[in-house]
């Protein structure tokens, strides 16, 4: 049967084919267009976003807005105001959390602390990039967590947004609220390890991290008294083996004796760590400026390192031996009297480098600032310095014209022993008109003193002080040891314009000087040259004698000269270890006392306040001892309770009696 074929259709016209089939090519051809536009742009925007944003280990800080913070903060209040540091204020915050499911509906808070940075001086704008790149580094539940930031470049503000802690700084807690949890001993324990083990962990860190001004007041506490680490603005990452800047350490020639099983107290040799002092942030390429310049040691600082004591000890210590001919320091008096004139030599030219009055961020009545930190620019390193503003324009020249601007006043002398003998001189002569007021109405009282009680300023006469400081400060240089707290105020941790003391304690960093007179270590004399694991060790030590004898590491009060002796803690720490009476130094206000706890931690701090670094133990061993899985080893044979002496000590008294 043949088959039938169906003709096929005609071909329809065109305004008769189907729509579909008609689009379907001009459709694809653009639908393609557009896939490549949107994969070029992608692209595009990958690659500038990239250069922007941080490495790939680390976590980018959340960007919050400037308005949600500044509505958070009610426009940063001064009844929202949590303290004040050297370079901005820091508020208490509530940030609304959106909700994962519903995204636009809020349903829960944070609170969280606000702080402020002033946007107008160079160190502050360092400290925030610096804070800003740890934030991205560090997670551990003994540091305080740096939650984000926000930089408006409208309000010229910088803030940072970090984890509130409602018990405030350490220094504050212990020192002017004395809050009552911190009487119990147990507390005060568990705060030390606390801080040991947020420094071993920075320590323990690949490249290690440096924090570089552990104090008190940089030791937060949270609402169950628990401590944190807080203030990365000083600190940097260790790298060993750059050639970046490479500054031999004494260690480094062999000068120095140390144990290659522990590190503390040994006599076996071992070659030393070279220190290269380079900020990492090359490494990290995250563009954040620590410019290498702030840690490049002027000619002098390549001399040998003091082996003395931290400049306060060095003041007391020099007062000390001119009074009675001798020098309690072991490794000989000649040499220190070299190594003291040296740091105070450095401090001296470092105070200079004090910067002009600056534009500050008028929230919350900052003051005007200056810097802490920074070394002489050089120009050629300023040029190769890698910096990627991603979130704030800063000023390129900036740094250059403000020196070039800057009108340097001689500082005062006030590292100088004219100085202090002027001090002495002043003191002496209140002493007298307080005692003949007292005569004239009737009072008892020898001395001005009520015994042991009042061998500690009141906060009330503290403040009362301070404030005299604050106004005698105006008439002197900006940098002046506040002679009743032992630490050296800087111009703008103060509010100048309404005379408001900070709430942090008015304790701030040392200016232009990486860490903080009294908690500094001794060969941490200038630059990060000789900043190392030790330097921080040295300060935890300090802080761990603050801890224990509830007191500030330097006290001159209207006192008689007997409590002189005891006026500097770490003097006083030594003396009593030499007479065997370590517990002597525990605060009279501590209950429940752990007395073998309390010996362990004194034994500690001393072998941390040992002069050479290498002596001093790690961090890691002192977390080993504090939670007794290493013993402690006892303490240096200078500590023992029958010292080798070489010189007779002869106390200041007893030789005013003969
Ligand atoms: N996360 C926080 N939670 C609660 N209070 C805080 C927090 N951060 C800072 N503060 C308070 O604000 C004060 C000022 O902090 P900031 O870090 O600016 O200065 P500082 O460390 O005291 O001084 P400096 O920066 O000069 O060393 C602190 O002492 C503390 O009392």
């Amino acid at each position: 049967m043949p088959s039938r074929q169906f003709p096929s259709p005609p071909p329809l016209p065109p305004h008769n084919r189907p729509l579909q089939s008609t689009l379907l090519p001009p459709l694809g051809a653009a639908s393609a267009a557009a896939f490549s536009f949107l994969l070029f742009f992608v692209l595009c925007f990958r690659k500038i976003s990239r250069k922007r944003t941080v490495p790939s280990d680390a976590k980018p800080p959340h960007r919050f807005s400037y308005s949600a913070l500044r509505r958070a903060t009610d426009s940063f209040s001064a009844s929202l105001l949590l303290g004040q540091g050297g370079f901005g204020s820091v508020y208490r915050a509530t940030l609304p959390l959106p909700d994962p499911k519903q995204s636009r509906r809020r349903s829960s808070s944070v609170d969280v602390a606000v702080k402020v940075m002033d946007s107008g001086s160079l160190q502050g704008e360092r400290e925030f990039q610096n804070e800003l790149f740890f934030a991205a580094k560090l997670r551990s539940p003994y540091v305080v967590t740096a939650l984000g930031f926000s930089a408006d470049r409208k309000h010229r503000t910088m803030l940072l947004v970090y984890e509130l802690m409602p018990n405030g700084n350490l220094q504050n807690a212990l020192l002017h609220r004395k809050c009552p949890e911190l009487r119990e001993w147990r507390k005060r324990f568990s705060i030390a390890l606390d801080i040991a083990r947020g420094i071993e962990y920075i320590h323990g860190l690949d490249p290690p991290v440096i924090h570089g001004d552990v104090k008190p007041s940089n030791v937060l506490l949270d609402q169950s008294f628990s401590a944190k680490i807080a203030d990365f603005g000083l600190a940097w990452v260790k790298e060993e083996n750059l050639d970046e800047i490479k500054v031999e350490t004494p260690e480094k020639k062999g000068e120095v004796m140390v144990d290659s099983n522990s590190n503390y107290g040994g006599s076996v040799l071992e070659e030393s760590e070279s220190l290269t002092a380079t900020t990492g942030f090359e490494e990290f390429s995250l563009g954040v400026d620590q410019s290498p310049e702030s840690f490049l040691r002027s000619p002098e600082m390549s001399a040998e390192p003091p082996v003395g004591a931290s400049p306060e000890e060095n003041l007391i210590e020099r007062k000390e031996s001119d009074d009675e001919g001798k020098h309690l320091n072991d490794e000989g008096a000649v040499e220190n009297a070299v190594v003291k004139d040296y740091v105070m030599d450095w401090i001296g030219t470092e105070v200079k480098k004090e910067r002009p009055k600056r534009d500050w961020i008028g929230i919350g009545g900052s003051s005007s600032g200056g810097d802490r930190g920074i070394a002489k620019v050089d120009k050629k390193k300023k040029n190769s310095r890698k910096r990627l503003d991603w979130w704030v324009s800063l000023d390129d020249d900036k740094e250059d014209r403000i020196i070039k601007k800057e009108k340097r006043r001689p500082p005062r002398e006030w590292w100088k022993e004219e100085y202090c003998e002027e001090l002495e001189k002043k003191r002496k002569k209140k002493n007298k008109k307080q005692k003949n007021k007292r005569e004239e109405m009737g009072m008892n009282g020898d001395d001005g003193t009520n015994g042991e009680e009042d061998w500690w300023p009141r906060d009330d006469e503290m403040y009362r002080e301070r404030k005299k400081n604050k106004r005698s400060k105006s008439r002197s240089s900006k940098g002046s040891i506040d002679w009743f707290s032992g630490e050296l105020f800087r111009g703008n941790s103060h509010d100048s314009m309404s005379g408001k003391i900070p709430m942090s304690g008015g304790v701030s960093s040392t200016p232009s000087m990486r860490g903080t007179v009294c908690y500094v270590a001794p060969e941490c004399g200038g630059g990060a040259g000789s900043l190392s694991e030790k330097s921080d060790v040295y300060s935890f030590g300090v802080l761990l004698l603050v801890l224990i004898a509830g007191r500030r590491p330097l006290q001159v009060t209207n006192s008689p000269v007997s409590e002189f002796q005891r006026a500097n803690l770490i003097h006083w720490a030594r003396n009593l270890a030499r007479r065997g009476k370590l517990l002597d130094l525990v605060d009279q206000s501590v209950e429940s006392l752990d007395k073998e706890q309390a010996e362990l931690c004194i034994t500690i701090a001393l072998l941390c306040l040992q002069k050479s670094p290498a002596r001093r133990p790690s961090m890691k061993e002192i977390v080993g001892m504090l939670t007794g899985e290493t013993e402690a080893p006892p303490l240096p044979s200078e500590f023992s309770p029958s010292p080798p002496s070489r010189f007779p000590h002869k106390p200041r008294s007893q030789k005013r009696l003969a």
